[in-house]
C-alpha cells in the first residue's frame, strides 16, 4: 500500500486540468500517443464543448519514480461546478492528495476555490502547480501570492509546470509520490468500499468507480450497499488505464471498477457504501448523502405527438443521471409535458441540450422553480413542484419557502457588492470573517432567488473571484404570491411564477415588458398582462404584422419562396401555438431575465 498514491486535480475552468491529466497519463505510457488526439478524460462530447467534466473518471497509472520503485497512481478525475459539489466532495474524500492547477497568467480564480477548501476540509493534501508557464504573460510569483493570500495555504514550493510543453511534469509526478500520503487501511478488515462515482453502460449496465477503504473486494463477491439494502453478485472488477483491464481482486487503498449486474442506477448511489453480504462492516463509510433536486422546470416538446419520445429520451438520459428526476404533468397551454427535477441551472441546462443534441427533440422549457411547502385551511401539508399548482388565496394558510444556507468566498474588495446581491435577494446575514485579503460570508436566502440568477450575477458582480456553495436549510413561512401572465386574456399556466409579494408587482411588470420585445408580432394584436389574483397589475401589446412576409418578395421566383418558407420554418423549431399566438422559447424563460429592483 505504500505504493499507492490516489489523488484529483483541482482547477478553475480552462486553467488546464485536462491537457494536464492527459500529459500526466502519456507521460505513465496510459495510452499510445495516436489515441490521444482527444482528451481522453472528458468522455462525453458535450463535456467537451462545453468544458466542463460532468462525469467523474479516473486513471490508475504505473509510474517509476526516481527512487526506482514503482508506484501505483490512481487519478480521480472531479466535476468543477456548484451543481455537482457532492459528487466533488466524493471524488476528493476517496483522495489522500489533488493537485491544485492554477494558470500562472490568471492567478486564482472562483472555482478553485471551493473546491481547495472542500479538499483541506477533507484533510487532503493540496500541492499547488503553476500552468501554462510557457505563455510570455504568466506571473508565478504574482499568482504564487494569490494562492497564499485567497486561499491561504503555503505556495512556495509551487510547481511551475506547462501542460502544453510538457514542463515540470517529471516534478509533478515526483511531488505526488513524495508528498502525498500512501493510503491507510486494512485489508483484513470487512470490506468498506465507497462509491465514487456511478453511470450505465448499455453492454455490462450499471459500472461504479470504488475506493476500496478496508477490505478486499473479488469477482463472485456477494456484495450489499450499506444505503439502500441491495444486495448484487460482483461480476467484474477492474481498473482504467483509462482503458478497462480486468483485475483479480482490489485492496484496501485501491481505486477501480466494478460491475455487479445492476440495471439501475439508484441501487449505486454516489457515496454509498459496499460491503460483502455475509461479512457486513459495523457502519458505513461517513459522508452519504441523497441527492435531491432542488430546481423543477417543465419540459414540453414543442410537437405534441413527440410526447412519447420525449419520455423515451428522458428515460434514457436518467439511465445515466441519477439525479435527474421527472413526472407526467399537463399544461393547459403547452399539453403534455413532464415536470422535471434538476440539481441546479447547470444541471437543467445539461439535460435540456442533451435532449436537443443527442435524442434531436425540439423542447419548450419553462422558468425554473422550487418546491413550496404548503399548509393548508383544512390542515394538510402539500409540496408544490410546479407554480400553477399553487392552491387558491382562500385554501392557504400558510405557504413555506425552502431557505438555503450560502457559503461566500471572495476577496475583499467584492465584499460590498456581494453583499448588496445577497440582500437585493432577500438575504440575512449570517457572519462574515476575514482570512487574511479573503473574506468569508454566510448568508440564509430563499433558494427561489438562488435558482433565478444568483450564480451569474455573483459571478459579473465579483469579476469572477467570488465562489459559492449552498446547503438546504429549512422551509420557511414566507409571503409569496403567483403572478399569472395573460396572453389575449387567456391564462398561460405554464408562464406563471411564485415570488414574494415585495416583489410581485415590479417583477411582473418587467416580464411582462420582456415577453412583449420576445414575442415576435402575429396577424393580430396580441395583448400581454400579469395578474395576481384577479388584480392586472401590467399590461403591454404587440402589434400586429402589416404585411405578410411572401408578400413582400414574391415576385414568381418559386424557390426563393420555399426558401422563404423553409427559413421560417426552421425559425418556428422552438416556437410553441398557445391558443391563437406564437410564443418563443425565450419568453418562457422572460423571468430569468428580469433585473432586480
Ligand atoms: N499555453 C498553454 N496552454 C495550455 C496549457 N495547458 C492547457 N492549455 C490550454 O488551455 C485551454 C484549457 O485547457 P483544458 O485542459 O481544457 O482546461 P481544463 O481546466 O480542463 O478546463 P475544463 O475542462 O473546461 O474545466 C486549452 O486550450 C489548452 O490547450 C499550458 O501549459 N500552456
Amino acid at each position: 500500500m505504500q505504493h499507492i498514491r490516489n489523488f484529483s486535480i483541482i482547477a478553475h475552468i480552462d486553467h488546464g486540468k485536462s491537457t494536464l491529466a492527459d500529459r500526466l497519463i502519456q507521460r505513465c505510457g496510459g495510452l499510445a500517443d495516436r489515441e490521444m488526439s482527444a482528451q481522453v478524460l472528458d468522455s462525453m462530447d458535450i463535456e467537451r464543448e462545453r468544458g466542463i467534466t460532468i462525469k467523474a473518471q479516473t486513471a490508475a497509472l504505473q509510474y517509476k519514480a526516481a527512487d526506482g520503485q514503482i508506484y501505483a497512481l490512481n487519478l480521480i478525475d472531479t466535476p468543477g461546478h456548484v451543481d455537482f459539489s457532492y459528487e466533488v466532495s466524493r471524488s476528493l474524500s476517496a483522495c489522500e492528495g489533488a493537485l491544485l492547477v492554477v494558470d500562472a497568467s490568471q492567478g486564482v480564480e472562483a472555482q478553485t476555490v471551493a473546491n481547495c477548501y472542500t479538499a483541506i476540509e477533507l484533510g487532503v493534501e493540496v500541492v499547488p502547480i503553476l500552468n501554462k508557464m510557457d505563455l510570455p504573460s504568466a506571473n508565478p510569483e504574482g499568482a504564487r501570492e494569490e494562492i497564499e493570500d485567497v486561499i491561504g495555504i503555503d505556495a512556495a514550493d509551487a510547481i511551475l509546470a506547462s501542460a502544453k510543453t510538457g514542463m515540470g511534469i517529471d516534478e509533478i509526478l515526483e511531488a505526488v509520490v513524495a508528498r502525498i500520503p500512501a493510503p491507510v487501511g486494512d485489508p483484513t478488515a470487512p470490506l468498506q468500499a465507497l462509491i465514487i462515482d456511478s453511470w450505465f453502460d448499455n453492454y455490462v449496465g450499471v459500472v461504479m468507480l470504488v475506493r476500496i477503504v478496508n477490505g478486499v473486494l473479488k469477482p463472485k463477491d456477494k456484495i450489499s450497499f450499506m444505503a439502500t439494502g441491495a444486495a448484487h453478485l460482483c461480476e467484474q472488477i477492474g481498473v482504467f488505464t483509462p482503458k478497462s483491464q480486468p483485475r483479480v481482486q482490489l485492496s484496501a487503498g485501491e481505486v477501480g471498477f466494478v460491475i455487479a449486474g445492476i440495471k439501475d442506477l439508484a441501487d449505486a448511489k454516489v457515496g454509498d457504501t459496499i460491503t460483502i453480504a455475509g461479512k457486513p462492516a459495523d457502519k458505513p463509510l461517513p459522508g452519504f448523502k441523497e441527492v435531491k433536486p432542488q430546481v423543477f422546470a417543465g419540459l414540453y416538446p414543442v410537437e405534441s405527438s413527440e410526447y412519447d419520445q420525449l419520455r423515451d429520451s428522458l428515460e434514457k438520459l436518467k439511465l445515466n443521471d441519477a439525479a435527474l428526476m421527472f413526472e407526467p404533468e399537463v399544461s393547459q397551454a403547452l399539453g403534455f409535458g413532464f415536470r422535471c427535477g434538476f440539481l441546479g441551472l447547470l444541471h437543467m441546462e445539461i439535460v435540456q441540450e442533451r435532449l436537443e443534441r443527442e435524442f434531436d427533440m425540439d423542447i419548450i422549457t419553462t422558468a425554473p422553480s422550487v418546491v413550496y411547502e404548503v399548509l393548508q385551511r383544512d390542515g394538510t401539508v402539500i409540496h408544490i413542484e410546479s407554480p400553477s399548482r399553487l392552491p387558491e388565496i382562500g385554501k392557504l394558510e400558510e405557504v413555506r419557502e425552502p431557505i438555503v444556507t450560502v457559503t461566500l468566498f471572495m476577496p475583499q474588495e467584492y465584499v460590498g457588492p456581494v453583499m448588496t446581491l445577497c440582500n437585493n435577494k432577500r438575504g440575512n446575514q449570517l457572519d462574515m470573517t476575514y482570512h487574511g485579503r479573503q473574506v468569508h460570508l454566510h448568508y440564509e436566502i430563499p433558494l427561489a432567488e438562488i435558482v433565478l440568477d444568483f450564480f451569474d450575477k455573483l459571478k459579473s458582480v465579483s469579476r469572477g473571484y467570488a465562489s459559492m456553495d449552498y446547503e438546504f436549510k429549512e422551509y420557511r413561512a414566507a409571503d409569496v404570491v403567483r403572478v399569472d401572465v395573460l396572453i389575449n386574456t387567456d391564462k398561460v399556466d405554464a408562464l406563471s411564477t411564485i415570488c414574494h409579494r415585495s416583489n410581485a408587482r415590479y417583477r411582473g411588470r418587467e416580464v411582462v415588458a420582456k415577453m412583449r420585445e420576445l414575442i415576435p408580432r402575429q396577424m393580430y394584436d396580441v395583448a400581454i398582462q400579469a395578474a395576481i389574483g384577479a388584480e392586472i397589475i401590467a399590461r403591454e401589446n404587440v402589434k400586429a404584422l402589416r404585411k405578410n412576409v411572401l408578400a413582400k418578395c414574391y415576385g414568381g421566383d418559386i424557390s426563393r419562396k420555399k426558401k422563404l418558407l423553409e427559413k421560417q420554418k426552421a425559425g418556428k423549431k422552438r416556437m410553441k401555438q398557445v391558443g391563437s399566438v406564437e410564443i418563443p422559447q425565450e419568453a418562457f424563460l422572460a423571468i430569468l431575465q428580469v433585473e432586480d429592483k
